[in-house]
């Protein structure tokens, strides 16, 4: 890990894909995470619950299995654990081909399985490792004994980057501490974070009397309560697995540790709501749907969750331009997304309020059929009013933690930081990325005081939030930006180099090409 939380670069003997392909052939890294877990044959928990929630989050995921359990919607009827010389085989195989960014653990049930998966990541060093104590699964069938506790506390903990336990296997971790309320899971964070991991999550799933679902994130200094309204559904079979390979999935795609934890906490609040009335065996626990977002009614709802990879072309429109072009904002919308645009903002400054809520609508209405996200600047009023899936606001604009209280937790919030200091602050007061900028003088806005690459590098150095640059971008200079070195610039915001166009489509697939170029050089 970095130390903003994001994973490791890789290690100086690290073998390079491009070593293995001929010099003419272009590569692309796709991310990769590599399980080790058992198998549930009814397919919502373990090994395949991982397999499934990469997939959902465009991962590539190979998978080592610890053990064969014979389980459906009723229980875990047997379990066969795989000898520890054959696990072994398995790791050799995939760690010795593969470049996996992060390694995630589930079910571990036997000491001498923790020992060979230890010497194959000290032979195979990765990038990150998330540690998901798996010990009963959630129908109360003993997954790893008592004897796996040392083991997990000297060797494998101290190693982990994030352990995800539930407030009974964080209990049991810590020889029986009892967990009955959100400050007793902060003691338990504390505890196991004395134990050596970089961050650790207790989830609070379990937590009798709350409406609520709690989960504590501690990174060593601050507490997180990260919140979601439980939802009533007896599909929850698979929940603590799923969460954390969502979290693998967002750390090996880039994201910081906070964020792939708040995006995984959201994806399985939106799986279990999407699947609480489906009926999949005649169990208590049933598993739930991984791809709801494949199936959602896309005029339903919002496009999906943020994905700070949406970034990479953040289109925001501008009125004055529009009216210059004499084009509506709904054209200019529709050339964006047609020409490449990953997400939309409509900065209409000047707009009269109605006017700007139907063309607003209009504008949410497009976007959903692409799967594109829209924000709305500055303009929480209308932002509600539209469903749209977010807004962008600034320093001088609603405060962000009431931004976050009016729109729930669910909608994305971005906000403008021109220091390391509102980086800081945005992080804390719950936004999900931040705009850098101006890097570049631009008429666009006025009295903007320019960052510079240098400035824009240090809020990115600074974030534990994705950040897109914003200020004077365009073709001639976006390579430069996606240059600077740092893993958490996901890429460039612009009004003019795609508004101020005679064009809008032909500019949009154009800085799309070029910001593609300069990603597969970095
Ligand atoms: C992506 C993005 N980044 C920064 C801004 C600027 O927002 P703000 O500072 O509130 O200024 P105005 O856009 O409201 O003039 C942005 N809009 N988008
Ligand atoms: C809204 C905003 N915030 C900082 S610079 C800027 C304007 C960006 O416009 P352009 O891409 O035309 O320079
Ligand atoms: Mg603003």
């Amino acid at each position: 890990m970095n130390s903003l939380g994001g994973i490791r670069s890789w290690p100086a003997n690290w073998r390079s894909t491009t070593a293995l392909m001929t010099t003419t052939e272009s590569v692309r890294k796709v991310p990769q995470v590599l399980t080790v877990a058992g198998s549930d044959s009814g397919a919502g928990a373990g090994i395949q619950a991982d397999l499934k929630v990469c997939a959902a989050r465009g991962v590539y995921c190979a998978s080592v299995i610890t053990a064969v359990t014979a389980q459906n919607t009723r229980g875990v009827q047997s379990v066969h654990l795989l000898p520890p010389e054959f696990v072994s085989e398995q790791l050799k195989s995939v760690l010795s081909d593969f470049e996996f960014d992060v390694v995630k653990t589930g079910m571990l049930p036997s000491t001498e399985i923790v020992e060979v998966l230890l010497q194959n990541l000290s032979d195979f060093p990765v990038r990150a490792l998330v540690v998901d104590p798996v010990m009963v699964s959630t129908s109360g069938h003993v997954l790893a004994g008592s004897s796996i506790l040392s083991i997990f506390r000297e060797r494998l903990l101290p190693i982990a980057d994030i352990i995800t336990p539930n407030v009974k296997e964080a209990s049991a971790l810590l020889g029986g501490f009892r967990i009955e309320t959100v400050a007793d899971m902060r003691s338990a964070a504390k505890s196991l974070h004395e134990m050596g991991p970089r961050f650790v999550l207790v989830k609070g799933g379990d937590l009798p009397d709350s409406s609520d679902s709690v989960d504590v994130y501690f990174d060593g200094k601050e507490f997180h309560e990260l919140r979601s309204p439980r939802v009533a559904t007896r599909n929850t079979h698979g929940t603590g697995c799923t969460l954390a390979s969502c979290i693998a999935a967002e750390l090996a795609k880039g994201s910081s540790m906070l964020s792939a934890v708040k995006v995984a906490k959201r994806f399985v609040d939106n799986a279990l709501d999407y699947s609480k009335d489906i009926a999949i065996g005649s169990g208590m626990q049933g598993p739930f749907d991984h791809f709801f977002g494949l199936k959602k009614d896309p005029q339903s709802s919002r496009c999906s969750i943020f994905n700070p990879d949406d970034l990479f072309l953040y289109a925001v429109t501008d009125s004055r331009m529009n009216r210059k072009w004499n084009r509506s904002i709904v054209d200019a919308v529709k050339a964006a997304i047609e020409g490449g645009a990953t997400i939309i903002q409509l900065r209409e400054k000047e707009a009269e309020t109605r006017e700007f809520l139907e063309e607003a609508k209009a504008c949410v209405d497009i976007c959903r059929s692409h799967r594109v996200c829209l924000l709305i600047n500055d303009r929480i009023d209308i932002a509600l009013a539209c469903n749209a899936d977010g807004v962008h606001v600034g320093q001088s604009d609603m405060p962000v933690d009431l931004v976050r209280s009016l729109l729930g937790p669910d909608k994305i919030i971005g906000v403008s930081c021109k220091t390391p200091e509102q980086a800081h602050q945005a992080w804390k007061d719950g936004a999900d990325y931040i705009g850098s900028g101006g890097v570049f003088p631009t008429n666009t806005k006025a009295n903007n005081r320019t960052i510079g690459l240098d400035g824009l590098k240090e809020v990115c150095e600074a974030s534990k939030l994705p950040v897109v640059a914003i200020g004077g971008i365009g073709i001639s200079n976006a390579e430069s930006v996606m240059q600077i070195d740092a893993p958490n610039l996901k890429g460039v915001a612009v009004v003019s180099a795609l508004f101020d166009q005679d064009c809008v489509l032909t500019q949009a697939k154009k800085l799309h090409k070029t910001l593609k170029e300069s990603k597969r050089e970095i």
